[in-house]
């Protein structure tokens, strides 16, 4: 967990240096703009927590970055770094909604302070939801679940591997009454089929060969709270019957059982199939999708996400330093480019997978292209080889460049699909659902 993002925009390179080093040291994530055009540019990428800027830059001012990205994003705690001419300017400054201004030289010890202050001030109100806060996009399915929440309705999770689903769902545990009652996640995938039954609804004893004692399955354990059914397009049709059924009574029974106990669960569900093609397709209930499906809300996958692409790499890289005992790691310019270029077939999975592992791999200070895709350069239109049609559809053009990222770790891989899944971060099941769907044959053909 950082302690927040900071946006340092200073042209004096030795002072912008050591405040961008003690910064990373006290466990902030820090991108440092040398110049108004740069801060402008960094604030397109990423919603800073605190800005921390110099009054004078020598192609514009800190005054005119603050009104812009409050127009933008409303307020945003900033702190003037001013020299002794700029005293005056500071003070209204303060008046228009900066939070405090520091004369240059100042007390560094006394600023960082400061910082911390702020931070823990954001921290303690915003804990939940800081995965819905990156972009509007996101602000806007945030929203959408918050009111979910309140209405206590079936949820239906849309998305791609790794975009957050399970994140969005106890968000929706969290923000809702239920708050204090278990969240259970079950992956619907993994469920072995002898077992599933009473992995769901729980046995008596002696109700099956070896069920020596009683069991509390999912649906009981769950009890008021909130049962997170992921991977619902997996469920058996067996299994599709008997959701249907608890969801229509409110009632199950464990197996071998005969009392009727009450289900009192919310549910929230979760599929990265098109569950609308199934229906069509005989492979999923039509009744059951209709029962599940009231609130429907679509994680986007991180290529998609351009707004919140840096401060996601920002909280990332600073959380695994952390983990591995770095005091903090600066991410370089060419990895936040490189980023943007990638196709992210695992979505943020991958983008944690990567991180992970290169700074695990690397010195724990900084976070190169190299670092992040030691496979080579990220190439321009997502890795596509340039043969495609000006006129391809988006999809298309999508499914170009998850072909030529998914070859090209197999073939890192030696073809090995298990460490390619690894690579790609996802897992091996979508790697071959993939691989089914664009054609890639079992030899990377
Ligand atoms: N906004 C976010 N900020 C930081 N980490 C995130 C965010 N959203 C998701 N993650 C992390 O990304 C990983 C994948 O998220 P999650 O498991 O919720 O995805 P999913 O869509 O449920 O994946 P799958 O379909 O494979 O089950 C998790 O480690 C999660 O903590």
């Amino acid at each position: 967990m950082t302690a927040g993002r900071i946006l340092v925009v200073e042209d004096d390179a030795t002072l912008g240096m050591s405040l961008q080093q003690r910064l990373v040291l006290e466990g902030f994530a820090v991108r440092w703009a040398r110049s108004a055009s740069e801060a402008h540019a960094a604030l397109k990428d990423a919603a800073p927590d605190i800005i921390l800027s110099d009054i004078r830059l020598p192609d514009g001012d800190g005054e005119t970055i603050m009104r812009q990205h409050f127009a933008r994003f409303g307020l945003v705690p900033v702190i003037f770094m001013t020299a002794y001419g700029d005293i005056d300017q500071a003070v209204r400054l303060v008046r228009d909604g900066a939070v405090d201004y520091v004369s240059k030289p100042f007390d560094l010890d006394g600023l960082v302070e400061t910082l911390h202050g702020i931070s823990r001030r954001k921290s303690s109100g915003s804990e939940i939801g800081t995965a819905f806060s990156g972009s509007s996009a996101m602000r806007k399915i945030g929203a959408t679940l918050l009111r979910a929440a309140e209405i206590d309705l079936p949820v239906l999770l849309l998305g791609e591997t790794g975009t957050g689903k399970e994140v969005a769902a106890r968000y929706v545990h969290e923000a809702g009454s239920r708050r204090n009652l278990p969240f259970v996640p079950v992956n619907c995938g993994a469920l072995p089929a002898d077992l599933a039954d009473s992995l769901l609804f729980g046995h008596e004893r002696g109700s099956f060969t070896g069920a020596s004692g009683l069991h509390r399955g999912f649906f009981e354990e769950a009890e008021g709270g909130t049962l997170f059914l992921d991977e619902i397009g997996d469920l058996s049709p067996i299994l599709q019957v008997k959701l249907l059924r608890v969801l229509e009574t409110r009632e199950f029974r464990r197996l071998g059982g005969s009392e009727t106990r009450s289900f009192g669960a919310r549910i929230v569900c979760a599929t990265n199939k098109d569950l609308k093609a199934m229906v069509t397709d005989g492979l999923f209930r039509e009744d059951l999708w209709f029962r599940i499906n009231v609130i429907a809300c679509k994680l986007p996958p991180l290529r998609d996400r351009g707004e919140e692409l840096a401060s996601l790499l920002d909280d990332i890289a600073s959380a695994a330093a952390a983990r591995l005992g770095y005091s903090g790691v600066i991410v370089d310019e060419t990895a936040y480019d490189a980023a943007k270029r990638h196709s992210w077939p695992g979505n943020i999975r991958e983008l944690i997978n990567r991180v992970d592992r290169a700074i695990a791999m690397g010195d724990g200070r900084a976070l190169p292209e190299a670092a992040l895709f030691p496979e080579g350069p990220v190439q321009t239109d997502t890795g596509i080889d340039g043969s495609l049609d000006v006129n391809a559809t988006l999809s298309e053009v999508r499914d170009a460049a998850e072909r030529a990222h998914i070859k090209a770790a197999l073939a890192r891989a030696d073809g090995s699909p298990k460490d390619a899944a690894e690579s790609l971060g996802v897992s091996r099941t979508t790697l071959w659902e993939k691989m089914r769907r664009l054609n890639i044959g079992p030899n990377n053909s």
